[in-house]
């Protein structure tokens, strides 16, 4: 067993005596009241709405159709009836990472990519030229945005200079030189300049991954945005959020950034001006007050920059984490939970546009039912998909745009072609011969898969 493992096995769901609990002094129909009015509402306000009231044991079936219907009549009203989404692609660089976190099974710990480890894995790492390969023939496709999240490889640096003062046997620096692995990563500078070689919009560098690229080094995450900026970093992906309350955090992903420095690393990037998204990861270990707090902690770094293009629930994907294989939690949030968390995120981000029904971790059928939950916005093609479908998630790893276009005209709302921060939309023809995309350098409308 790893540390890993020997870390979940000893965590018992009954003990973490929670400080944050779904106690509140408001009443349902209070909540439900503000927000039909659409008045901004309290954490309080929240917790009623999200858990149908802290009066009832269980959700309410009846008071949850309410909380749905205000909430897709403020999507209706903030956004209309157009559902978005775009012509990406996933690109990660590599599953090397030694954080732990308990709920991932993405990563794989980096001694396996060591040169003296003569055992099979399943790990990759890729050079910046097979980056660039792969992202190139997306963009040929039609695709013009590049999400790239990797694991944190302990060979990685910001640059050439980062990895010279990074010092190997202090174990705090989680550095080892690239001459010990098979494949060296290089650094973030030349991963993302190879990405952005292509005329691809390059989404990347999470908090977590500006962190990593700054250990060890006095220079602080904004540092590390406008030098990635320069060579072609044009937004930023909001996960590694997980909870925003530290007590969760402490519990799933100890190895990880704090709320605090989370929050810090989305200010710097909206300080260099990198537009960014937000995701919450929930259905494991925390409780509905903790969800609200995450979305308090959202909105009000959202009312300082005003930076976040988008929110993104990501459903805990259960089935091959260390979390449900050693019976810390018994499965992921129930559908009622992901139709309410969709439902409170639109009425309690009242300053966040545009909420994203992710078909990766709710598949079609459901993540279209979310569309009139409150979510505006059904993600894109990606083409590849390694984080969910690691942990085990069912739901394939592409759509295409005949494939959106038919199930969104099955649920009768437009399609619409976005790009990243949503700057550029194009309504599709939906009797149109060929559907897109076209937004891209090279999109020129003919179909991106066959
Ligand atoms: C796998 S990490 C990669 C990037 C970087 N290492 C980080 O942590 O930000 C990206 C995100 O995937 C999500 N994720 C990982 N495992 C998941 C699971 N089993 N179910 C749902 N989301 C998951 C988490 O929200 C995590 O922050
Ligand atoms: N929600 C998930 C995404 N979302 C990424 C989006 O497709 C897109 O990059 C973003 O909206 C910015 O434009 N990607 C995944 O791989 N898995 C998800 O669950
Ligand atoms: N949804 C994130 C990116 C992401 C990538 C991989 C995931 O598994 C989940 C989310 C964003 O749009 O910014
Ligand atoms: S979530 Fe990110 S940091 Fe945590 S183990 Fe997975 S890849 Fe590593």
């Amino acid at each position: 067993m790893s540390w890993i493992d020997d870390r979940a096995a000893d965590l018992d769901a009954d003990e973490f005596g929670f400080d944050v609990v779904p106690e509140t002094d408001q009443s349902f129909e209070n909540a439900l009241a503000k927000a039909r009015d659409g008045v901004r509402l309290t954490v309080d306000d929240g917790i009623e709405l999200i858990t149908t009231g802290t009066d009832v044991e269980g959700l309410d079936p009846r008071r949850k159709e309410l909380v749905l219907e205000a909430a897709d009549r403020r999507r209706a009203e903030v956004v209309g009836e157009e559902v978005t989404f775009i012509a990406n692609v996933n690109n990660n660089l590599t599953t090397a990472c030694n954080t732990g976190c308990l709920f991932c099974n993405f990563k794989d710990t980096a001694h396996q990519f060591e040169t003296e480890y003569q055992q099979e894995h399943a790990g990759f790492t890729k050079t910046p030229a097979e980056a660039r390969s792969v992202v190139a023939d997306a963009v040929e496709r039609g695709v013009y945005e590049v999400t790239s999240v990797s694991g944190l490889h302990p060979a990685f640096g910001l640059n050439e200079e980062h990895r010279e003062l990074l010092d190997p046997d202090d174990p705090e620096m989680n550095y080892k030189p690239p001459e010990a692995y098979d494949t060296d990563p290089t650094t973030y500078r030349e991963q993302i300049a190879a990405m952005a070689e292509t005329g691809a919009h390059v989404h990347s560098m999470t908090p977590e991954e500006v962190d990593h690229a700054q250990r060890g080094a006095d220079w602080g995450y904004a540092d590390v945005y406008r030098e990635l900026a320069d060579v072609g970093l044009k937004t930023v992906p909001g996960t590694a959020a997980e909870i925003l309350v530290d007590e969760v955090r402490d519990i799933i992903c100890p190895g990880k950034i704090t709320t605090q420095e989370w929050v810090d690393s989305m200010e710097a990037a909206a300080e260099v001006g990198l537009p960014m998204t937000s995701t919450m990861m929930y259905g494991h270990v925390e409780n509905e007050a903790h969800r609200v707090e995450h979305l308090k902690v959202l909105r009000d770094l959202q009312d300082r920059t005003g930076n976040i293009t988008e929110f993104v629930p990501l459903s805990f994907i259960h089935q091959d984490t260390p979390l449900y294989e050693h019976g810390v939690v018994e499965g992921g949030a129930s559908k009622a939970e992901d139709e309410l968390l969709i439902a409170v995120a639109r009425l309690f981000l009242d300053n966040v546009e545009h909420i994203q029904s992710s078909w990766v971790k709710y598949g079609d059928e459901f993540g279209l039912k979310l569309l009139n939950c409150g979510a505006d916005d059904f993600m894109g093609t990606i083409l590849s998909e390694e984080i969910t479908k690691r942990a085990g998630g069912q739901y394939g790893e592409f759509r295409s745009f005949r494939d959106y276009v038919e199930m969104l005209s099955a649920i009768g709302r437009p399609p619409v072609e976005r790009t990243t921060d949503y700057g550029e939309r194009r309504r599709i023809d939906t009797d149109a011969e060929v559907f897109g995309p076209q937004l891209g350098p090279q999109a020129d409308g003919t179909p991106l898969l066959d």
